[in-house]
């Protein structure tokens, strides 16, 4: 029987299996940032140990960095808890190694889940894990990645393996060409919309089809990073050209020989024909229409063409409590149309949409709409997603599209993603963000979230309120 590409990875790296299914999974890649690895090392420590492979390790510090002030260096960082966090970052990988480390204010500093593929950290057919419920972004490279606790952490750091049960295999086909103007973002939020934050709840995902196909990396990192929200701690899509072409150069990545065995291998790193999945949901892509989150679960989601749904027309009653409760905490009455939603902030960023063609694509439409933020905009924030995807889109000029309209350009790291730095909502701003998180008070407390994609939040920073990006595609 053919094998999913999920059970090929598996195979690979299964060190042991016990009779209920548990397994020892070899590591390949650990990935490591400051909020989950202080208890780690202090484990390792106080126990006298040592991390196993120290090669494995790449690190950086990126959820509690501020996006401004970075000419004050260290000074800069004003909470004293996101201060020690970073700074103990340092001192734990000075005392015990790492194949890179791009410390606060480094050039190639970012998200976590951007600098792993910049660096060719992230390779096909590795297994990876970072304490980070996003790193199921990475299984867009044909890896097995999921997010660990931080006491998984210090074990996979003390043995460089991981206590894991195998998942069963779910197949999500979005077969045929997108809209003008729909995006990865877009896939991923109506497949969510679709299945539910519990529809992958205890399966990996593989994306495939060819709208899936069809997506840049960066597309297929943005899919793979919502597998979280999907309910499954893995997501992946089967290597191709693509996948290649982006590895091949980056500073970790294989050179030489050992590159040309490894593509071989590479090109082993898909479903077989025959594979069988234990479920199967398809999407047809041309049907997918900008989508806007409304409420507080990112499944709370619907077409810009739709209106804010009304309860009463739920015949649940569990989740009609559900809606009501959102829409109360969202401050949105029944029927509203998503298009006359006005937001006070707008932020662009996170490692859902902080790559470069994130940057690009909310920059076209800036440039597109040929306008500035719009009055009742408080403030316009693109946070690029690392130190070098800053550099290459200023080389582009988007920086400079994007200072002109009147957005504020930002320093790398998640900011107001989840709001550990300054980056926050008050309570009660609605803001439009290319997150992946739309949960109560994420953003800030009181804070009410839309998720949207990049040229979506772009629109809605210029008008002041959700359009149709279609129209300008
Ligand atoms: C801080 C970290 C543990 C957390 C996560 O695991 O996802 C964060 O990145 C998030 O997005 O909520
Ligand atoms: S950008 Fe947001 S989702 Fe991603 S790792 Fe940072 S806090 Fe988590």
């Amino acid at each position: 029987m053919g094998r999913t590409l999920y059970d090929k990875i598996w195979d690979e790296h299964v060190v042991h299996t016990e009779e209920d299914g548990t397994s020892i999974l070899y590591i390949d890649r650990h990935l490591v940032h400051e909020v989950t690895s202080p208890q780690a090392f202090e484990g390792l420590r106080e126990a006298g140990r040592k991390v196993w492979r120290v090669s494995s390790i790449v690190a950086t510090a990126d959820h509690n960095t501020p996006t401004t002030g970075w000419e004050l260096g260290y000074d800069g960082i004003t909470d004293p808890i996101s201060k020690e966090q970073i700074t103990t970052l340092d001192s734990n990988i000075k005392e015990f190694g790492a194949a890179a480390f791009f410390p606060f204010m480094s050039k190639r500093q970012g998200i976590v889940h951007v600098i792993g593929p910049e660096n060719g950290a992230t390779l096909p057919g590795m297994t990876v894990v970072c304490g980070d419920s996003h790193t199921s972004t990475h299984g867009a490279f044909g890896a097995l990645a999921h997010g660990i606790g931080t006491s998984e952490v210090e074990h996979v750091m003390a043995t460089q393996t991981l206590l894991a049960k195998k998942a069963k295999n779910l197949l999500i086909k979005v077969e045929g060409t997108v809209t003008k103007g729909v995006t990865a973002k877009d896939i991923v939020l109506a497949i969510i919309g679709k299945i539910g934050t519990a529809g992958g709840t205890g399966y990996t995902i593989e994306f495939a089809g060819s709208a899936i196909r069809a997506l840049s990396m960066e597309g297929r990192m943005t899919v793979c990073n919502m597998a979280i929200e999907a309910g499954a701690r893995a997501g992946l899509v089967a290597v191709d050209d693509k996948t290649i072409e982006y590895v091949k150069g980056r500073p970790l990545a294989p050179t030489g020989v050992e590159l040309e065995q490894a593509i071989a291998y590479w090109k082993t790193l898909h479903s077989d024909a025959d594979a069988v999945f234990d479920a199967v949901v398809e999407l047809d892509a041309a049907q997918i229409v900008p989508q806007v989150t409304w409420g507080t679960s990112p499944e709370m989601v619907l077409g810009i063409d739709a209106r804010v749904p009304d309860p009463d027309k739920e015949k649940d009653a569990n989740k009609r409590g559900a809606i009501e409760r959102a829409l109360t905490y969202m401050n949105l009455e029944p029927g509203k149309a998503l298009n006359d939603i006005f937001v006070d902030k707008v932020f662009i960023g996170s490692c859902t949409n902080s790559r470069i063609e994130d940057m690009r694509e909310a920059a076209a439409v800036v440039k597109r709409l040929g306008q500035k933020v719009a009055k009742n905009i408080k403030v316009a924030m693109v946070v690029p997603g690392s130190g070098l995807v800053k550099e290459q889109a200023e080389r582009e000029g988007l920086d400079q599209i994007f200072k002109a309209a009147g957005f504020e350009w930002r320093e790398p790291g998640c900011s107001m993603c989840l709001a550990m730095n300054a980056d926050r909502l008050e309570p009660g701003e609605r803001c439009a963000s290319t997150s992946n998180r739309n949960f109560e008070g994420r953003q800030g407390a009181g804070g009410r979230t839309h998720l949207v994609s990049p040229a979506m939040a772009a629109a809605a920073a210029v008008h002041g309120h959700f359009v149709d990006v279609r129209q300008f595609a």
